[in-house]
C-alpha cells in the first residue's frame, strides 16, 4: 500500500528541448569572438575608438558567455496537486507574511485585498496563520485590518462553498459580467446571485470604511481610542513593539479563519532596522512562538494570491522531493497589470536555465521557505539529525546557550527553535499565550549579539536581502524549486509609471552590487562553499547589473564620438569585416523578436522592452552603481526606497485617461538626475547627427573617417531613447523639466569639447 501511495508523484521534472536555442546561442558566441579576432588582427591599422570597442565588445562577450552557460540546460516542473491528499496523510501547517511599510506609498486597501486572498486559501484554516508586518506602524493599516477580519468572515465560507477561483475580492469584483457570466449563472442559481450580491456589497463597504478613514487620518482627524489607543503619540521611527492577534482560530476549526495577527516590531532611532529583511525576521521569530509551522510563505504587500491552490502546488515539491533537493520554492513574479514587463521575461531568457541547474533565486515575494533552512542548516544537518545542537543520547537540546548565541535570549523561542530543529509540529497552538514573549522578539535590540541577519533569517546588508539570503542558501548546498502553474499562483503590482521603475531598478541594481562586495558573493561561494559552478555564473549574471551600465553607455556614445570626430570603431561597408558585426546584430535581435512571438507577445512589446532595457541600464543601473560606489567608500548608506504600489486597477479609482496611457507605457519624467542620464546620451547623438548633417566634421586626421556604420549605430541609440525624444517636446509630467535638458545640454558641450580636443591633441 505504502508503496503504491508513493508511486503517486506529486510532480514531474520536464527538461524541454533546447538544440535549436544551444546552435543559436553559440553562433552569436562565435561571431562575438570572431570580431575580437578581427578587431585584435587589425588594431595596428586604427585609432583609439577601434581598441575601445574591442574592450567593451569583450565585456559585452563575456556577460554572452555567462548567458550561453546558464541556458543551457532549461528545466521546468510539473506538478500534480490531485495527488497530494492520498499521498500525504496530515498536511503541513503553513505561516503566512505579508510585510507593509507606508500607507501612502501602500494603501491599505491594497495589503487587505492580499491578506483576504492568503487567508481564503484552499487549505485547512487551522493550518494556516497570516502575520502582517507593518514597518508604518500605521493605525490606518491596523484598522483596515480589523474591518477585513470581519469582512473574512463572511468570504471565506462564500469562496468555499461556490469554490471560487479567485479569491481576492478587488479582482473578483472587478466585473459584474465576468464573474457573472457562464458557469456560475448556470451552476449557481438564484441562491449564489443572492449571495453574491450581498458579498459585492459587504466588500463595498469595507472598501468605503478603509477609505473614509484614510481621509479621516489624512486630516489628522482620525479616533484613536480603544484597540487603537497604543497608536497614539506614535513616532513611525521611534516606538514600542505593539503585537495584536485579529481573529485567532481558537478551536483550531477546519473552516474558520486562520489566525491572523498584526506586527509592528520596535524601532529606535539609535539602532538599524534593516527595512524588509528586518520585518522578516521579526515575522519568523514571532510566527515561531505563536504557531511553529515548517514552512513559511512570504508576499509582499501588493502581491496576492490568484489561485487558491498555490500551498498544495508548492506541498507537491515541498513534500514530493527530498529535502536536500528543495530547500524553497519560489513561484514567479507576474503582475496583474503589466503582463509583459521585462521581469516576466527575464524567466523566460534565463530564469529556466537556472531552475535547470541549483533552482531558481529567491526573488523575495510569493516563496515558501522552510524553517529549518532559514534557521541557518547545512543539508548535512538534517541528515546527522542537527547533531551540532542536540545531545546525542537523551536528544534534548544539549545546550540552551548555543542556541542562545544564535537564535537571541528569549527562553519560549528558544524551546520553539528546538521543536522546528527537530521537525515537530505542536499545533493547535494558542498564538495569544505568546502575546509577552512576542513583544520581546521584535524588541530593537533583540538581535544584538546573535547570528539574525548574519547566518540565521534573512540576511543583512543589502537592499535586495532576497537574493543575498538565497545565496546564502544555495552556498549550502541546497537546491530550491519552481513552481509555475496556470493559473499563476500569485499576482503583483509592476510599478506603472517609467519614475517608479527607475527606482525601483535603482534599488536593485545597488543591492545586487552589495552581494558581490559582500563575504556572500558568488565568486568565493563557488570556490569556498558549495554553490556550483555554473549556479554562480548565474549570479553573477545577475548581480553586474549595475556594473554593466558603464560598458554599455561607453558603448553607446562611442559612434557620437566618432562621427564628431571623424573616426571609426567599425569596418567601412566595402571591407568584408563589416559582415561580422551587421550579423550579430541582425541575429541577436531576430533572435530575441523570435523569442517574444514564440510567447505570444507581440511585436511592440517586444520593442518597448528592447529600449526599456537599454534605458534602464544606462540610466537607473548607473545611479544604481554609483551608490554602491558611495556605501563602499563610506560616503553614505544605502536605503531600501518602497516602490509605488497603484490603485488603478481596482475598482475604487475610476480608470480615467491618465492612468489609461501611463498604463500603455507613456514615460514620466521628474527632476532625478536618473533623466539626467538619458537626456544626455539623446543630446550628445542629435549633436553628432547634426555635426555630420551640416558637414562640420573635421577632416579625417591621417586614418579612416566615420562612415555609415557609425550613423547607423547613432540613430539606433536615438531610436531606443525614444521615449526621451517625445520628453523634449512634451510639456507636464510626460515632459523631461528644463532644469535637466539644461544640466544635459551643458554635459553634451563639455563631451562634444573634449571629444574634438582628444583628437586633435
Ligand atoms: O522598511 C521596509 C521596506 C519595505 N518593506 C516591504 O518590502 C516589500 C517590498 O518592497 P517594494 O518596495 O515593493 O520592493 P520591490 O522592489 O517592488 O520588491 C522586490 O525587490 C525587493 C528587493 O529589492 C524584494 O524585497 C521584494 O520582495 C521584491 O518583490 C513591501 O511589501 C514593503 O512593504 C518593509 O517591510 N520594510
Ligand atoms: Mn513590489
Amino acid at each position: 500500500m505504502a508503496t503504491n501511495l508513493y508511486s503517486l508523484h506529486l510532480f514531474e521534472k520536464i527538461f524541454p528541448k533546447n538544440t535549436t536555442q544551444r546552435i543559436l546561442d553559440v553562433t552569436i558566441l562565435f561571431l562575438l569572438s570572431s570580431l575580437l579576432v578581427y578587431r585584435l588582427l587589425s588594431l595596428q591599422h586604427h585609432g583609439f575608438p577601434w581598441f575601445l570597442a574591442l574592450l567593451y565588445e569583450s565585456w559585452f562577450t563575456f556577460i554572452w558567455v555567462i548567458v550561453v552557460t546558464i541556458r543551457w540546460t532549461p528545466l521546468f516542473y510539473k506538478t500534480f496537486p490531485q495527488f497530494l491528499r492520498q499521498r500525504v496523510q496530515e498536511l503541513p501547517p503553513v505561516d503566512m507574511f505579508v510585510t507593509t511599510a507606508d500607507p501612502v506609498l501602500e494603501p491599505p486597501i491594497i495589503t487587505v485585498n492580499t491578506v483576504l486572498s492568503l487567508m481564503a486559501i484552499d487549505y485547512p484554516a487551522n493550518k494556516l496563520a497570516c502575520y502582517v508586518s507593518d514597518d508604518g506602524c500605521s493605525p490606518l493599516t491596523f484598522y483596515a485590518l480589523v474591518e477585513a477580519s470581519k469582512f473574512a468572515k463572511f468570504w471565506i465560507p462564500f469562496c468555499n462553498k461556490y469554490n471560487i477561483q479567485v479569491r481576492v475580492p478587488f479582482k473578483y469584483f472587478q466585473s459584474d459580467k465576468s464573474v457573472l457570466s457562464i458557469t456560475e449563472i448556470v451552476d449557481h442559481s438564484w441562491e449564489f446571485q443572492q449571495e453574491w450580491k450581498k458579498m459585492k456589497e459587504e466588500y463595498e463597504e469595507l472598501r468605503r470604511n478603509i477609505e473614509d478613514a484614510a481621509k479621516k487620518f489624512a486630516s489628522f482627524d482620525f479616533d484613536l481610542s480603544g484597540e487603537l489607543a497604543v497608536f497614539s503619540d506614535i513616532e513611525r521611527q521611534n516606538h514600542p513593539a505593539i503585537v495584536k492577534i485579529i481573529c485567532e482560530n481558537k478551536e483550531g476549526l477546519l473552516d474558520d479563519t486562520p489566525h491572523l495577527v498584526y506586527i509592528s516590531r520596535e524601532k529606535r532611532i539609535k539602532h538599524p532596522h534593516y527595512y524588509k529583511a528586518g520585518a522578516m525576521n521579526a515575522l519568523i521569530r514571532v510566527s515561531g512562538l505563536m504557531t511553529n509551522a515548517p514552512f513559511m510563505l512570504n508576499v509582499d504587500c501588493d502581491m496576492f494570491v490568484n489561485d487558491p491552490q498555490v500551498v498544495n502546488q508548492a506541498m507537491c515539491l515541498l513534500l514530493g522531493s527530498k529535502e536536500k533537493d528543495c530547500a524553497f520554492v519560489q513561484f514567479p513574479q507576474l503582475y496583474h497589470n503589466n503582463p509583459t514587463d521585462s521581469l516576466v521575461l527575464l524567466h523566460e531568457y534565463v530564469g529556466k536555465g537556472i531552475v535547470g541547474i541549483q533552482g531558481p533565486l529567491f526573488q523575495g515575494s510569493g516563496c515558501f521557505h522552510r524553517r529549518k533552512v532559514i534557521y541557518g542548516l547545512w543539508p548535512n544537518d538534517i541528515e546527522n539529525e542537527c547533531a551540532r545542537y542536540f545531545n546525542s543520547v537523551n536528544g534534548k537540546v544539549d545546550d540552551d546557550e548555543i542556541l542562545v548565541k544564535e537564535f537571541g535570549n528569549s527562553k519560549e523561542f528558544i524551546k520553539s527553535v528546538g521543536h522546528a530543529l527537530k521537525g515537530k509540529t505542536n499545533i493547535p497552538m494558542n498564538p495569544s499565550n505568546y502575546l509577552d514573549a512576542a513583544h520581546q522578539v521584535v524588541g530593537s535590540a533583540y538581535e544584538y549579539g546573535s547570528s539574525w541577519g548574519e547566518n540565521v533569517g534573512c540576511l543583512y546588508g543589502s537592499v535586495a536581502e532576497d537574493n543575498l539570503t538565497g545565496i546564502a542558501i544555495h552556498k549550502k548546498g541546497w537546491r530550491s524549486g519552481y513552481c509555475n502553474p496556470y493559473p499563476p499562483g500569485f499576482l503583483g503590482c509592476a510599478p506603472s509609471s517609467s519614475i517608479a521603475v527607475m527606482i525601483q531598478q535603482k534599488k536593485w541594481s545597488t543591492g545586487l552590487l552589495e552581494i558581490l562586495f559582500s563575504k556572500n558573493n558568488p565568486i568565493s561561494a563557488t570556490l569556498t562553499a558549495n554553490l556550483q559552478f555554473r549556479q554562480g555564473m548565474a549570479y553573477m549574471w545577475i548581480i553586474t547589473w549595475g556594473l554593466r551600465s558603464i560598458p554599455e553607455l561607453c558603448y553607446a556614445v562611442l559612434p557620437a564620438y566618432c562621427i564628431i570626430t571623424n573616426s571609426n570603431f567599425l569596418p567601412k561597408f566595402q571591407e568584408p569585416g563589416i559582415y561580422i558585426p551587421v550579423a550579430i546584430f541582425v541575429m541577436y535581435n531576430m533572435y530575441t523578436l523570435f523569442e517574444y512571438i514564440q510567447i505570444g507577445f507581440s511585436v511592440r512589446s517586444w520593442w518597448v522592452n528592447q529600449s526599456m532595457t537599454r534605458i534602464i541600464t544606462m540610466s537607473a543601473w548607473l545611479f544604481g552603481f554609483l551608490n554602491a560606489v558611495l556605501k563602499l567608500l563610506g560616503l553614505s548608506e544605502t536605503t531600501f526606497e518602497i516602490t509605488q504600489k497603484d490603485l488603478v486597477h481596482d475598482q475604487s479609482t475610476s480608470i480615467d485617461d491618465n492612468n489609461i496611457d501611463e498604463n500603455t507605457g507613456k514615460f514620466t519624467f521628474d527632476e532625478s538626475p536618473v533623466f539626467m542620464a538619458g537626456t544626455t546620451i539623446l543630446l550628445v547623438q542629435l549633436a553628432a547627427l547634426a555635426t555630420c548633417l551640416l558637414g562640420l566634421q573635421q577632416p579625417p586626421t591621417g586614418r579612416q573617417g566615420s562612415g555609415l556604420g557609425e550613423v547607423f549605430c547613432s540613430v539606433f541609440v536615438v531610436l531606443c531613447f525614444w521615449p526621451f525624444v517625445e520628453g523634449l517636446f512634451r510639456k507636464g509630467k510626460y515632459g523631461i523639466p528644463l532644469s535637466t535638458i539644461y544640466k544635459s545640454a551643458a554635459l553634451t558641450s563639455l563631451f562634444v569639447y573634449l571629444s574634438k580636443k582628444s583628437y586633435t591633441v
